[in-house]
């Protein structure tokens, strides 16, 4: 899970203040000597971390610290802050050309991700903006780098612009956009090509296409898993092109977070998008506030919300939650319920936005597991139709029946039955303390 590592760390350290009554220097010196150490355990750039904890140590001890009723909640929010500001405070937009198309750049070296990140974006254009982006294939050095794109392209149904490996990169650029402006595609993404290391050559012929093609962004992809080499190599383009925003893949693997917290501080350039996996619709617009929430374990509802909007079926929820008013929810419903939720991406990552989840006892390794969700959808699938209508029903030769039926035992037949009856005990109390406060009922489900 991202930042993992860090997040448990800081959250043992800023959990000792949380609760102080009255919190001295001596508090405070502790507990910027701890985050230190676990920044710098996270690989993050160690000018940074300087600057960072003198900043948190000026304002901890400062007035709107001391003079505040809650002291310990008052120093967590200060790191919050100098944390979100450390990764550029406000969320960076995307550019949007006066005049369409609008032309981004994508660069970055070899197996960063640049051309998955390329597909990803597109697909964000279009999901999230109504978008109508082309795709350039500009690395004439790997004809599979090009096939990539092209396969991206018919995966994502949308259209590639390709001439081949014979072609010079920036005849294909300008190509690619006099072409655009023919289709009305109001983005173009151009995807580089990418050496192992930061090259003269490289840069030369990127120079080489911005000069000539004007972009209205150029986007370095980067490896976050990489940490202070993704600095670096941030620092190198952004010295040979000055680059308007940093993209951080593989972020769903870094437990760390170095390069996520040092890149802004080092280069002064926002991160604009973060890959949480490999798949196309895995590309989260970089929020540093959210994500300062969940490095220190307080969640992030925002994003969670946002993920439920784009996958959950608006009408299928709004009948659901009708059917939780009324009572009459049933084992079907929580199938489909499963589903819903397993689409919004991996368990842990959803766990993570959930404030304070992380902190529930046996929640981490017990109900977090995938295999686990396997299980119950095999065991309700094993009941028949009556039975998932009204589970009292289900006796012991029949609990018996479905363990074997769905390869379970009965032990965690019995389990499922008691936690769904003991969620639809908490849903009416629920729906009556609803219908106490305002006369009718209004409960939402988790996740909707
Ligand atoms: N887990 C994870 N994997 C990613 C992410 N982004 C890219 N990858 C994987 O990283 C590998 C390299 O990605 P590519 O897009 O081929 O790399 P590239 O930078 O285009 O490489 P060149 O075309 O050689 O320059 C692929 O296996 C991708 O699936 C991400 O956000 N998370």
């Amino acid at each position: 899970m991202a930042f993992e590592g860090l997040a448990d760390r800081l959250q043992g350290t800023i959990k000792k203040i949380t609760g102080k009554g009255k919190v001295s220097e001596q508090d405070v010196k502790e507990m910027t000597r701890e985050v230190r150490l676990a920044l710098l355990e996270a690989d993050v750039n160690f000018k940074v971390v300087k600057q960072l904890i003198a900043r948190i140590k000026e304002r901890a001890v400062g007035q709107e610290v001391m003079e505040s009723l809650t002291p310990g909640q008052q120093v967590i929010k200060v790191v919050k802050d100098e944390l979100t500001n450390l990764m550029g405070g406000e969320q960076s937009k995307i550019a949007v050309a006066d005049r369409p198309p609008t032309v981004i750049m994508m660069v970055g070296l070899q197996g960063a991700g640049k051309t998955t990140t390329t597909g990803k974006l597109a697909n964000h254009l279009r999901k999230k903006h109504n978008r109508n982006p082309l795709l350039v294939a500009c690395d004439v050095y790997r004809p599979a780098a090009i096939k990539q794109l092209e396969t991206l392209g018919t995966q994502l149904d949308m259209p590639v612009f390709s001439l081949g490996i014979e072609a010079n990169p920036v005849d294909i650029a300008n190509q690619a956009i006099a072409k655009a402006k023919e289709d009305h595609n109001d983005y173009v993404i151009i995807d580089t090509a990418g050496r192992l290391h930061v090259d003269e050559n490289l840069m030369e012929e990127l120079q080489q296409i911005k000069t000539d093609v004007k972009p209205d962004e150029i986007f370095l992809v980067v490896d976050s898993m990489t940490g202070q080499d993704a600095v670096n190599v941030a620092e190198s383009f952004n010295e040979q092109l000055d680059i308007t925003g940093v993209v951080l893949t593989k972020l769903d693997g870094d437990t760390r977070g170095g390069a996520a917290l040092s890149i802004k501080a080092v280069t002064d350039k926002p991160i604009k998008f973060a890959g949480m996996g490999e798949k196309l619709d895995q590309l989260e617009a970089f929020h540093p506030e959210r994500m300062a929430s969940r490095i220190l374990g307080m969640g992030d509802v925002l994003s969670l919300i946002e993920k439920a909007q784009t996958n959950v079926d608006e009408k299928q929820a709004k009948e659901l939650e009708e059917k939780m008013r009324t009572m009459s929810f049933t084992f079907d419903d929580f199938l489909e319920q499963m589903g819903q939720v397993r689409q919004m991406g991996p368990l842990d990552d959803l766990m993570a936005m959930i404030p304070g989840a992380n902190k529930m006892k046996g929640l981490k390794n017990a109900q977090l597991d995938e295999s686990q969700l396997t299980e119950v959808e095999a065991i309700i699938q094993s009941m028949t139709k009556k039975e998932r209508q009204d589970p009292a029903i289900i006796n012991g030769s029949r609990r018996k029946r479905i363990a074997k039926g769905s390869g379970t035992s009965v032990a965690a037949v019995n389990r499922l039955l008691k936690q769904f009856s003991e969620m639809k005990k908490m849903m009416k109390q629920m729906t009556n303390m609803q219908k106490g406060k305002k006369g009718k009922g209004g409960f939402k489900f988790p996740f909707m």
